[in-house]
C-alpha cells in the first residue's frame, strides 16, 4: 500500500510522460481546451485612433471656441475624414478620430446651437477620450501563454485580436466500465437484491461537467469474459478507461486479474486512505487505467481526488495536484494516524463543515457536500479551528 502523495506522484510522473496530441480548433469549439502554441495577436487592439466616448472632435486648442460641425463619424465608418481648423466633428464611441483631431469632448459638455458647438469642458486635457492604436494590444504580440485553459474571457480577448483558430492539446477519449451484476437501471423496477447504478451516472455527469466530450460507456456483470471483453474494446476506443466495482478482494473482484491477463502495468494498487483504499491506477503503452472502488461515494472521491487530476494532465494542464486552498475545520475530528481521511464537506467563507454520514455508500451526504476535506495520514486529533485542505467538487456555475 502506498501514500496518498506516493500516489499523486506517480500519476503526475505517467501523465505528464503521456503523448500529447495537438489539433487545430476554432476558438468557439476550444473551450476549456489547453493551448499547444502562444496565439499572436493577427492586428493592433485598437486597431486605429478611435473615441473612447459619444461626442466631438476637436482640437485642444480651439477648446472654448464656437466650432462648426462638419462631419459625421460612426464606428465601422469606411474613413477618418480630416478636422480643418475652426472645425468639429460628430464623433461616436468606437469610430475612427479624424486627422488634425487630438481630443474628444463628450457630448454632456458641449453646448450645441445649430451647427456650431463650443466645448465648455474645464478639466478636458490634450488626449482625451481617444483610444490610441495599439493602445491595448500590439499586432504580433503575444496573447496567451502555452498550456493556458481556455476561458469564455480568453476566447474573447483572441476573438478581439483576429485569432480564429488555435493549436490545443487533445482531450482524452475516455471508456467507462461499471462492473456489478446488482446494477439496474433507474427507470426499471429492481428484482431481488438488485440496486440501482448510480456510479455510471454522477461518472458521466462529472466527465461532462469537467468537459470531456467523447465517453464511452459499458455497464457489465462480474463476470469474468464479459469484463475482459469490455477491456479489449475499450483498450481501442479510449485513451483513458475508467472502471467502477469489482477492484477489492472478493469471490467476484476480477478487475485486477483481468487487467493482468491483458497485460496492463499496475501503477499502484491500494492507498492508505479512507475512503477508496483499494483504488487502481495502470497504463499500457499508451493508455491509462483507474480501477474505483464500487461504493459509490469512494468511486465519485476517487474520481474528485485523482482522476480528474489525471485527465486534466492528459488535456495539457501543468498544474495537476497544485496543494488545495484551506478552510478552518468547524468542529474537532479525531482518526487514527496511518490513513489520510478524505471527508464529505460544506465550505462556507473560510470555514469547512464535516457532514453527517461519511460512509461510502451514502450520498445524500455527498449530494449536500461541495468539497472533500484532507485530514493527513499522520494526523490524530485534529482540533476545531485547525486549517486543513479542502478539495472542490466538480461543479457548474450559471
Ligand atoms: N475483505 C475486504 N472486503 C472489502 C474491502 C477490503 O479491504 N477487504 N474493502 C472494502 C472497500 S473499502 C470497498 S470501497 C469495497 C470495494 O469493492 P469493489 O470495488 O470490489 O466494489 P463492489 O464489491 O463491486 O461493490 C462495493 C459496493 O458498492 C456497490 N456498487 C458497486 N457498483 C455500484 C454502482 N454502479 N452504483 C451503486 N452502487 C454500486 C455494490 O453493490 C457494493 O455494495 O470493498 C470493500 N470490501
Ligand atoms: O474505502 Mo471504501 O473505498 O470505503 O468504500
Amino acid at each position: 500500500m502506498i501514500s496518498v502523495k506516493e500516489a499523486r506522484a506517480i500519476i503526475k510522473e505517467q501523465v505528464s510522460a503521456g503523448n500529447f496530441l495537438q489539433e487545430d480548433r476554432r476558438i468557439l469549439d476550444a473551450l476549456g481546451y489547453y493551448l499547444a502554441t502562444a496565439p499572436l495577436a493577427t492586428t493592433d487592439v485598437p486597431g486605429f485612433d478611435q473615441s473612447a466616448m459619444d461626442g466631438y472632435a476637436i482640437r485642444m486648442a480651439e477648446r472654448g471656441v464656437a466650432l462648426k460641425v462638419t462631419q459625421e463619424n460612426y464606428a465601422g465608418v469606411l474613413s477618418p475624414g480630416e478636422l480643418s481648423p475652426g472645425e468639429a466633428v460628430r464623433i461616436f464611441t468606437g469610430a475612427p478620430i479624424p486627422y488634425g483631431a487630438d481630443t474628444v469632448v463628450v457630448q454632456e459638455k458641449v453646448v450645441r446651437v445649430e451647427d456650431y458647438i463650443r466645448a465648455e469642458d474645464p478639466g478636458l486635457t490634450r488626449g482625451r477620450n481617444i483610444r490610441v492604436k495599439g493602445e491595448s494590444i500590439k499586432k504580433g504580440q503575444l496573447l496567451l501563454a502555452k498550456g493556458t485553459r481556455l476561458t469564455a474571457a480568453k476566447i474573447g480577448l483572441l476573438a478581439s485580436a483576429g485569432v480564429d483558430l488555435v493549436r490545443v492539446y487533445k482531450k482524452p477519449r475516455v471508456s467507462l466500465i461499471v462492473t456489478g451484476s446488482e446494477l439496474q437501471i433507474p427507470g426499471r423496477p429492481l428484482v431481488g437484491s438488485q440496486l440501482y447504478d448510480a456510479n455510471s451516472y454522477q461518472l458521466m455527469a462529472a466527465l461532462k461537467t469537467d468537459g470531456v466530450d467523447f465517453v464511452f460507456l459499458k455497464r457489465v456483470k462480474d463476470d469474468r469474459e464479459a469484463i475482459l471483453e469490455a477491456l479489449k474494446q475499450a483498450l481501442i476506443d479510449a485513451d483513458l478507461i475508467i472502471l467502477t466495482g469489482g477492484v477489492s478482494v472478493g469471490e467476484y473482484d476480477y478487475v485486477v486479474q483481468v487487467l493482468e491477463q491483458l497485460g496492463v502495468e499496475r501503477c499502484f494498487y491500494k492507498i492508505c486512505q479512507k475512503p477508496g483504499k483499494p483504488l487502481l491506477f495502470g497504463k499500457t503503452a499508451s493508455k491509462f487505467l483507474f480501477g474505483l472502488p464500487g461504493n459509490p461515494a469512494a468511486a465519485f472521491g476517487c474520481y474528485q481526488l485523482y482522476v480528474r487530476q489525471a485527465i486534466r494532465g492528459l488535456c495539457g494542464a501543468s498544474d495537476i495536484f497544485e496543494q488545495p486552498p484551506l478552510a478552518h475545520l468547524q468542529e474537532a475530528f479525531e482518526k487514527p494516524a496511518g490513513n489520510t481521511y478524505f471527508l464529505k464537506g460544506y465550505f462556507n467563507n473560510d470555514w469547512v463543515e464535516i457532514l453527517k454520514e461519511q460512509q461510502s455508500y451514502k450520498l445524500s451526504s455527498l449530494a449536500r457536500a461541495n468539497c472533500l476535506i484532507e485530514l493527513p495520514s499522520e494526523a490524530s486529533v485534529i482540533k476545531k479551528g485547525e486549517l486543513v485542505g479542502i478539495h472542490f467538487l466538480s461543479q457548474e456555475y450559471v
